[in-house]
């Protein structure tokens, strides 16, 4: 048999050039892979041929003098490029690899497929200038030498093989070509067709997906149109044929509307004795820069706001809770309600900061209640459940004619609804901004514009505002506009998470299990620990749904508090192991001695942005936001546990960051809280 030895430099390629030589030369010759060091003496490796790649070539002194040695070029493994694709066309990628000519050889044969719209700049130890900010990066098996930066992805195409050519002159001068022209020919072959067939079926996916949302936007009860630059149709729904009739006629009214209405994004549009509201959306994405127009009937509009008011109808308009009802031990609850007792009295306007479950509407509740306006109305809107077309009637209601099929005498918004009450405008950070202009302009004059008015109505209320989001953070991000933040800012009421305040974690649970006529009897020590150690990510919320799951079996089982840390640790308990036969929980189920409030601390931590974070600063996370104090080395520890179970990934220098096993896992915890 005859001898073919690879002299190579490093494990990484050493790996995969081994594999590539076995399966093309393995029947035929003795294949030994070589990794030049201290432990080879030079002049010592000999074979029938020893094979060299190019750019490694000084590697030629470890080569017994007199030996053929062939310097073979490597390329791009095919099987390899197609992982290429799932990148987004027009994306500048950061091609990495150990040296110069290495990087520049893999920029070429990557350009040669031709992976339509990524452009490639060159990354190497030592460059003295290169492209920053890429989102994207590929590497060749260097995942170390990746500078820093903050990529959506990194893609180890691993080592480069010896080309197809190299193999066809390798097998020439062991003179095996005849013998292995087969395989030599199927090798260079096959790849290419896996990659054709992917290819193939990407296209056809992507054939069927618009195919569906075709469909989709043909069953849509909305009318929807496409209109190109000149504002000519490209694409009309049947829904938009039925409204706009097929006429040419009321087409071009529709279109002389957009254009008198300019940068407008929504205004009424009639035809005949019909009415709908517009919604036009701008896209400068691709070539050419279309209009996209949805149409929606204003008759259905008018039903889903009455089922909305019929909703609020039913709470009353009225404010249920007082600041007794509130249950609270902790000295932060204590101070805040003493201040929202202060400000109940006044008539500014109040923030009420908190994660979400915290008790915010129900400390809006308590203050209108006990303010000068406790006979008023108490309204409330919530922005994240409201859509966008019905909110601008919805809170300022419309006038009079302001559209055909629109009652006499118009109808009253919400802030109307609230005069001489209070409007209590939850999650007010999801407000689109659009609205938030129009908003700021009723808080600036205490009046509103109905909708199709031209009449300003004076209104008296009184606000109180309510975000569980960053509301600096969306301001930074121009997300929510910083003149209305400051307009609503006025009176601060920071809610502190039920994790900061332990002390109420116990009354509170009591009182939910009474409200649910559960005896809470004894709880040994052991159990109440646990109850105040759970991190209750859902707050308040949470703690009363877990109540009111435990009284569903409370009541036949006198044995229920024992239940009770398999219900807050699903994972850790029982339910781990159906988990782990579900095929998926295998490593979960493996709990190791970790804190399960720990994995699921640092998992929640690394879910927020910057989604990446330096063993310090998760330390110092973890004790700021979770009380646990962890030494950075057992934070290291944590960490290194999580990864291997493959739930989160940390390279050095570029911090620890989720894994998609780690957000399935929260995913998961999350859904399985909001059923409980
Ligand atoms: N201190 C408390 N005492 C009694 N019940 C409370 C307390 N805090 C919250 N709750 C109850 O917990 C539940 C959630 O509270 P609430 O709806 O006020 O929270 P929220 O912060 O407004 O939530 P979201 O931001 O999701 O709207 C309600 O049933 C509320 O009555």
């Amino acid at each position: 048999m005859k001898r073919l030895t690879i002299l190579l430099r490093d494990q990484g390629t050493a790996l995969h050039t081994g594999k590539q030589m076995r399966e093309i030369f393995g029947e035929v010759a003795r294949v030994k892979v070589v990794i030049a060091g201290p432990m080879v003496a030079e002049g010592s490796v000999d074979a029938d041929l020893v094979v060299i790649s190019r750019q490694m070539e000084e590697l030629i002194r470890y080569v017994r003098p007199g030996t053929r040695v062939l310097v073979a070029d490597r390329a791009v493994n095919p099987d390899q490029v197609r992982r290429l694709f799932a990148l987004p066309a027009d994306s500048d990628v950061l091609v990495v690899n150990t040296t110069r000519e290495l990087t520049e050889e893999a920029i070429e044969q990557m350009e040669l497929y031709e992976v339509e719209g990524l452009r490639y700049h060159p990354y190497y130890p030592g460059i003295r200038e290169y492209r920053k900010n890429c989102p994207y990066a590929i590497t060749f098996g260097e995942m170390d030498a990746v500078p820093p930066g903050e990529y959506r992805s990194v893609t180890d195409l691993h080592s480069r093989l010896l080309s197809m050519e190299a193999c066809v002159l390798i097998a020439r001068e062991l003179g095996l070509y005849e013998q292995l022209r087969g395989t030599l020919t199927a090798g260079n072959i096959r790849p290419m067709i896996r990659l054709t067939q992917d290819l193939a079926k990407l296209h056809i996916k992507y054939a069927h997906t618009s195919e569906d949302l075709q469909k989709i936007i043909a069953l849509m009860e909305d009318g929807v149109l496409v209109l190109d630059q000149q504002m000519r149709p490209i694409f009309i729904n049947p829904m938009a044929e039925k409204m706009l009739g097929s006429g040419e006629g009321r087409l071009r009214a529709l279109v002389e509307e957009l254009r008198a209405h300019g940068e407008d994004p929504h205004f009424f549009h009639r035809t005949g004795s019909d009415s709908y509201y517009v919604e036009r959306i701008s896209s400068s994405g691709g070539r050419e820069r279309t209009t996209i127009v949805m149409l929606r009937d204003v008759k259905k509009i008018e039903r889903i706001e009455n089922s909305y008011r019929r909703a609020l109808t039913e709470k009353g308009l009225a404010a249920k809770y007082e600041f007794k009802d509130i249950i609270y031990r902790s000295a932060a609850m204590g101070e805040l309600i003493q201040t929202a007792r202060e400000f109940a009295r006044g008539e500014s306007t109040v923030f009420l900061h908190g994660e979400s479950g915290s008790g915010k509407e129900l400390l809006a509740q308590a203050i209108h209640n006990a303010s000068p306006r406790r006979n008023g109305a108490f309204v409330a809107v919530n922005f994240a459940s409201i859509s966008l077309s019905l909110s601008e009637s919805e809170l300022f209601g419309y006038a009079d004619g302001a559209f055909t099929g629109a009652r006499r005498g118009g109808r009253k918004g919400l802030f109307e609804l609230a005069h001489k009450g209070t409007i209590f405008l939850d999650e007010i950070g999801d407000a689109p901004l659009e609205l938030q202009k129009k908003l700021l302009r009723v808080i600036q004059e205490r009046k509103v514009l109905p909708v199709g008015g031209s009449k300003l109505i004076p209104v008296d209320v009184r606000i109180i505002a309510a975000s569980n989001q960053d509301m600096g953070a969306l301001v930074e991000r121009r997300e929510f506009r910083e003149d209305l933040y400051y307009r609503l800012n006025v009176l601060p009421l920071y809610l502190p998470p039920l994790r900061r305040r332990r002390e109420d974690i116990l009354p509170l649970f009591s009182h939910f299990l009474k409200e649910f006529r559960v005896d809470g009897g004894e709880l040994s020590r052991q159990v109440r620990t646990e109850i105040e150690d759970y991190p209750w990510p859902g707050n308040v919320r949470e703690l009363r749904n877990v109540a009111e799951y435990v009284s569903n079996f409370a009541r036949f089982d006198p044995n229920w508090p024992d239940r009770l840390p398999g219900v807050l640790h699903p994972l850790s308990h029982s339910d781990g192991a159906r988990e782990a036969q579900e095929g998926q929980g295998t490593q979960e189920a493996q709990q190791e001695t970790d804190d399960p409030r720990s994995v699921r601390a640092v998992l929640e931590l690394l879910d927020r942005p910057p989604y990446r974070f330096s063993r310090q600063v998760l330390t110092r996370e973890l004790a700021e936001e979770y009380g646990l104090s962890l030494s950075e080395s057992q934070v290291k520890g944590l960490v290194g546990r999580l990864k291997d179970r493959g739930l989160v990934n940390a390279v050095t220098g570029r911090g620890t960051f989720l894994q998609a096993a780690g957000q399935e896992l929260l995913r998961r915890w999350r859904a399985r809280e909001k059923q409980l």
